[in-house]
Formats: structure tokens, C-alpha cells, sequence
């Protein structure tokens, strides 16, 4: 069959590629079936891996067992592909302008949501309106400034003093490789979306400079970013993938990174491929673009004013990433013994209990076994027997369904956990869910167990760097900082700066329109229930051994083209790989789990996703460009990152 010459046949040509690839996956690891997992399956173990304090994120484990093909509801999977037609169609077949074809798409998915489950209309209407804000809450602000950042160091001269220097130093034919290590390490405490506005202006000045290779530095920065994006802590994916799967983050960072290298130098040589078999002009962002003249060496700003807007927020939001992870290191939410009033008459109250009281519902944890539940109803006699009881405790209250109304009508709500209450449950981290749980505990039962004690030294500082490490708050103040330069070096009068900025603005706006349209039309793929459909699906499968790491990678895959978010798709591919393995050890560390899952949440990214329109619009792309280059890009980090692991788990596989 001749390769499709337009790039919709050749976007179509890799879904069913992908499709294809997936359904060989699955069928090599059904057929690698364990009798061992099946007798686990059926046995009343909970639905939670047993774990040490770091534990399983409760509601996103499926139960695991084998599920028939004809239980499985199909609906879902059949709205993504009316969603996926219908996105392609508008922006690819009739060239609709991408906003206006994300939210038709958006809309018209939730109104098919509507139709199967009896909803209004404008009550459909409203989700994507809502849907659409809270895009826009995560991306809005952070997009604007990077805009006006992106505009003022290129005008200034501060991107130009950066590449001049590093030029010098690496020399020019390095200059890729210099752009992919700065996004590789920039994003291992900052979001993957704000690397890539901070380095953008980087590769638009390294092109003025070389008058080459435009597409190839920007691929470079987003194989870097992307990369620890998704297989290096503390960026919040793989922080909870390691969180769920119970491995210890410290052998996550080098692991992930371990992995992460040779998958970047790979990303690079194909950065520098496409980049040759056809290059992308370097386009205007804005209107009036060229309005200032490129700068003499002499007259250019100094290296450290130069950076302090790339160096600044990465500072601050590092510093805040930093403490924050350290002070959840502390995980002060769990109860100790110390904390337990009487033993003997908690054991009471949990023999004594009734199903609608709080210690019920912390006996029908499906975080503890049966066994573990009898425990906490007999006195424990010695410190080894307290310490276990406190241990159950603490795995119970992982539970994400340990509220209810009726148990908790007597007790009034504490504020810590109402305002937890409120957040998103599903990148809620298992610290945050204890410590939730815990003030609900603690306000049922104060004459029995004390209150915890969650602040901490490193709590407060952590706390006292919460406006500095906003990334929002972050950003602005490097954009002041990008300004201020850009007023002095330019001799501006502030009206002057003030139309610069305005135009960096209008670009920066509609890059905000399209990311959150994106994310809306995301958010209505996953309204559909398609996780459901794929957790049904995944969940009867079973496997040993390397077919184990093919699944995790195939789960995270999946969710990732579904809904777009990688850090969703490995937080939720994370859970359903725990559960179907169901406390089974595989015969290497479960670290290879956790990479194969990251890597898998690579695989796939198209218009669904937040950070392929970062990436076409930062960098002045079509969609059609960002599908040919962005998204086999990810492809190949994706691929690079699998057989990474699964060499890593055979020569290295630091099992017991
Ligand atoms: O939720 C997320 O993890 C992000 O928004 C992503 O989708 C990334 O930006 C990108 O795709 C790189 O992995």
C-alpha cells in the first residue's frame, strides 16, 4: 500500500497502526496467562497491592478478574471516535479554525453523554462551558505570561545573549543536544508545559542566529521536557505512579532517569531527522514581530538579566516542589501509637461498631483484608500488636470512599477536610488522602485518638513558599523581570512596552482559547465513561513477566490517546496495573512497572492533549505539522522508553 499522502490519511494511517500494535500487545499478554494471578484474582484479598505507607490511590483500582468481552460496554469507545472524526474533519478537512473545532467537537460529545444518560442539553452545554474554565484556570494566566516572557527576551536581547553564550561554549552543531539537556532537567520539578514556554524564545533566537534547523531545537526542548515529564519525580506523574505502584522515589529519580537518557538521545536523532526530511519555516507569532531590530553583541544584556526570567519561576516553583516533597516525606498524617488514647477501648469501638458509624467505615476499608479488619477489633496487648493496628488504621484510611453523610452526621466536618474534599480526587496524593481521612477520624473519635500534628518545620516552609512557587505567581514575576530588561535595554517608554506587550498578549490569547478548548473536548472524552470501557477491558487480562511491563505500557497507551493528559494517564493506568496484578511480585522491581507505565503515557498525543497545542502554537505550527512531528515524536520517546525498560529489567532486574 503507497504511504498516504495527506496528513489526515496519515494521522488515520497511525490510529490504526496504534489500534493495531495494541490488540497484538494484548493478545501476546493474555497468552502469557499465570494460573498463579487467577487463583489471586479469585481469592478475597483486598483490591489494593498490600503496601507499605505510600498506598495504591483506592478508586482508581479496578477489581481485578477477568471480565467477558460481551459485558463490556462499547458505547464510550464509540463517542471518542465520533469526538476523534470529528476534531480531524473540522481542523484538518475544512480548515475551521482550531478553537472553534475543538469546542463544536466538545459539544457535540457531551450531547451524545446527554442523549445516553438522559441528561439536558443545557445542562450538557454547561459541562463543557465548565470543563472549558477549568482549562483555562490551569493553562490561562501561566500562557499569558509565558507570551509576554517569549516576546520580551527575544526583543531585549536576553534570548540572544543566552544562545550566544552557550554557542560558545558547546558550539553550534550542539546546540540541540545543549536546548534537549535543559528541558530534560528543567522538567523534573517544573510542569512540562511551562518548560516549553520558557525555552521556546531560546530556539526562536538559536534559529535567527544559525538561519537553520527551527524544527529541530524545538523538538529538542520537547523531547527533554517530555521525557523526565512523564519518568522522573517530583513532577506529579511519576510521583504518584511511584506513590501507587509503592516504590520508593528516590529509585524512581534514578531509575526513571536511567531510563529517560537513552529514550531522549533517541527523541533527538529523530528531532534531527524530521527536522532534515522537511523543516518548518520559523513563523511570526505576532502582527508586528520584526518591529526591533536584531541587537549588536555590545548593546545585548547581561547573561545573569538575561536568564533571570527562564531562571526565576524554575527557582521558585523548584524550591516549592522541593519542600513540598520533603514535608510529604514526613507523611504526618499517619496515626502512631502514641497517638491512640486507650487501645483496649478502641478495640471496643471497633467490635461495637456499626456500619453508618466512622469506625464502620474505616473497618469496610477495601484498603485491609479480613484479617486485618478481626485485628482491629481484639485489644492489642504489646507494642509489636499496637504498631500493627495502627498500621491497618493508616492503610484504611486510604480509602477514598470513607466519608459518607449518614456516618458522619454527628460530626462535624473539619475545614482540612472539607477544603480536601473539594479537590480533584483523582491527582489527589495518598498523603493529602490520608491526611483527609484523618481529620474526619479525628473529629469523630477526639477522646480516642489524638489530633494529628501536620504541621512540621519543613510543612511551614513548604507553606511559607506557596505564593512564591505558584507557578501563576512565578511566571509573572518573571515576566516583570523579562520587561523591566526589555524596557531599559529598548530605551521604551512605558506606552511603548505597553503595545509590545499587548501584541505578546494577543497571541498568548489565542493560544489560551485553543489549550483550553483542547482540554474541554478533553474532559468530554473522558465524561463519555471511556475508562471505564478500557479498565473493563485491561482488567481481564493477566500476565507475567516481560508481558507485564507490554500491558502497563498498553494501559497507560491507551488512556493517553483517550483522554490526553499524561499525568492523568499514568496516574489512572498506574492504579489499573496495581489491580491487575493484584500483589503479585513480578520477577524484577516494580520501579520497571512504574517506567513502562510513563513511558506509555507518551504514546499517542494528539489534539486532546494540552501540550500538543502548547507545542504547535509556542512554536508557530499547523496542526497538521504538530501531528507529523510532535506526535510520532512522542511516539518514539514512547517506544524508546519500553524497550529501555524491559532491557533494564532483564539485565538489571534489582528484584527482592
Ligand atoms: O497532563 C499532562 O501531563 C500534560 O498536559 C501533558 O499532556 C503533557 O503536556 C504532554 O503531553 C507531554 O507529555
Amino acid at each position: 500500500m503507497p504511504f498516504p499522502a495527506t496528513p489526515l490519511a496519515r494521522f488515520g494511517l497511525f490510529l490504526v497502526l496504534f489500534g493495531a500494535f495494541t490488540s497484538v500487545t494484548l493478545v501476546t499478554v493474555s497468552a502469557a496467562d499465570d494460573p498463579a494471578l487467577d487463583s489471586i484474582e479469585a481469592s478475597s484479598t483486598p483490591k489494593s497491592r498490600e503496601f507499605g505507607d505510600f498506598d495504591v490511590i483506592p478508586d482508581l483500582i479496578p477489581e481485578s478478574g477477568p471480565v467477558a468481552d460481551a459485558t463490556i460496554d462499547w458505547t464510550p469507545a464509540w463517542f471518542v471516535t465520533v469526538g476523534i472524526v470529528s476534531v480531524l474533519t473540522l481542523i484538518i478537512g475544512l480548515k475551521l479554525n482550531a478553537f472553534l473545532a475543538l469546542i463544536i467537537s466538545a459539544i457535540l460529545v457531551s450531547v451524545l453523554v446527554g442523549f445516553d444518560a438522559g441528561a439536558g442539553m443545557g445542562e450538557r452545554m454547561n459541562a463543557v462551558v465548565s470543563a472549558f474554565g477549568n482549562s483555562a484556570a490551569g493553562v490561562g494566566i501561566v500562557i499569558a505570561m509565558a507570551a509576554i516572557i517569549g516576546k520580551c527576551m527575544l526583543d531585549s536581547g536576553s534570548a540572544d545573549r543566552i544562545v550566544r553564550t552557550a554557542v560558545d561554549v558547546t558550539g553550534e552543531k550542539k546546540a540541540s543536544l545543549g536546548l534537549m539537556i535543559s528541558g530534560f532537567i528543567l522538567a523534573i520539578p517544573v510542569f512540562f508545559d511551562t518548560v516549553f514556554y520558557l525555552l521556546v524564545p531560546l530556539a526562536r533566537s538559536l534559529h535567527r542566529r544559525t538561519g537553520k534547523n527551527y524544527l529541530r531545537y524545538l523538538m529538542a526542548i520537547a523531547t527533554g521536557g517530555c521525557i523526565t515529564h512523564t519518568l522522573v519525580p517530583p513532577t506529579p506523574g511519576p510521583l504518584l505512579v511511584a506513590a501507587i505502584l509503592n516504590v520508593d522515589i528516590g529509585m524512581m529519580m534514578i531509575v526513571g532517569a536511567i531510563v529517560a537518557i537513552p529514550s531522549a538521545i533517541v527523541g533527538l536523532a529523530f528531532s534531527i531527522y524530521a527536522d532534515h526530511k522537511s523543516p518548518i519555516p520559523m513563523r511570526p507569532l505576532g502582527a508586528h514581530d520584526d518591529r526591533h531590530q536584531p541587537l549588536d553583541d555590545e548593546k545585548l544584556p547581561g547573561l545573569f538579566t538575561s536568564l533571570l526570567p527562564v531562571l526565576l519561576p524554575v527557582v521558585l516553583i523548584g524550591a516549592g516542589t522541593l519542600a513540598t516533597t520533603l514535608a510529604d516525606g514526613e507523611d504526618r498524617a499517619a496515626v502512631l501509637t502514641t497517638d491512640v488514647e486507650d487501645f483496649d477501648l478502641l478495640a471496643q469501638r471497633f467490635a461495637s461498631a456499626t456500619e453508618k458509624s466512622p469506625a464502620g467505615r474505616l473497618l469496610a476499608s477495601d484498603q485491609i483484608t479480613e484479617k486485618q479488619r478481626q485485628r482491629l477489633t481484639r485489644p492489642a496487648q504489646n507494642d509489636v500488636e499496637q504498631q500493627a493496628v495502627v498500621s491497618i488504621i493508616n492503610r484504611a484510611l486510604l480509602d477514598p470512599d470513607y466519608y459518607s453523610p449518614e456516618a458522619f452526621a454527628d460530626v462535624g466536618i473539619p475545614p482540612v477536610a472539607e477544603k480536601l474534599m473539594k479537590t480533584d480526587q483523582v491527582r489527589m496524593k495518598p498523603v493529602d488522602r490520608r491526611r483527609m481521612n484523618r481529620a474526619l477520624l479525628d473529629a469523630a473519635y477526639p477522646e480516642l485518638i489524638a489530633a494529628q500534628r501536620w504541621d512540621s518545620p519543613m510543612r511551614r516552609t513548604a507553606n511559607s513558599l506557596g505564593l512564591w512557587s505558584n507557578p501563576n505567581f512565578a511566571l509573572l514575576l518573571a515576566a516583570l523581570a523579562a520587561m523591566l530588561t526589555f524596557k531599559i535595554v529598548r530605551t521604551l517608554s512605558w506606552r511603548e512596552l505597553g503595545v509590545d506587550v499587548e501584541e505578546s498578549l494577543m497571541s498568548g490569547g489565542v493560544i489560551i482559547l485553543i489549550t483550553a478548548a483542547g482540554g474541554a473536548f478533553g474532559a468530554m472524552l473522558s465524561q463519555t465513561g471511556i475508562g471505564d470501557t478500557i479498565q473493563q477491558y485491561f482488567s481481564g487480562q493477566s500476565a507475567a513477566g516481560i508481558a507485564i511491563l507490554l500491558l502497563a505500557w498498553c494501559v497507560a497507551a491507551v488512556l493517553k490517546v483517550a483522554q490526553g493528559s499524561s499525568t492523568v494517564a499514568m496516574i489512572v493506568g498506574a492504579g489499573m496495573i496495581a489491580a491487575i496484578m493484584g500483589g503479585d511480585e513480578p520477577p524484577f522491581h516494580m520501579v520497571y512497572v512504574a517506567t513502562a507505565v510513563g513511558s506509555g503515557s507518551l504514546m499517542g498525543s494528539w489534539m486532546n492533549d494540552s501540550g500538543f497545542w502548547v507545542f504547535a502554537k509556542m512554536g508557530g505550527l499547523t496542526e497538521s505539522e504538530a501531528l507529523r512531528t510532535w506526535t510520532p515524536l512522542l511516539a518514539t520517546l514512547s517506544i524508546g522508553g519500553l524497550i529501555t525498560t524491559i532491557i533494564l529489567s532483564q539485565i538489571m532486574p534489582i528484584a527482592g
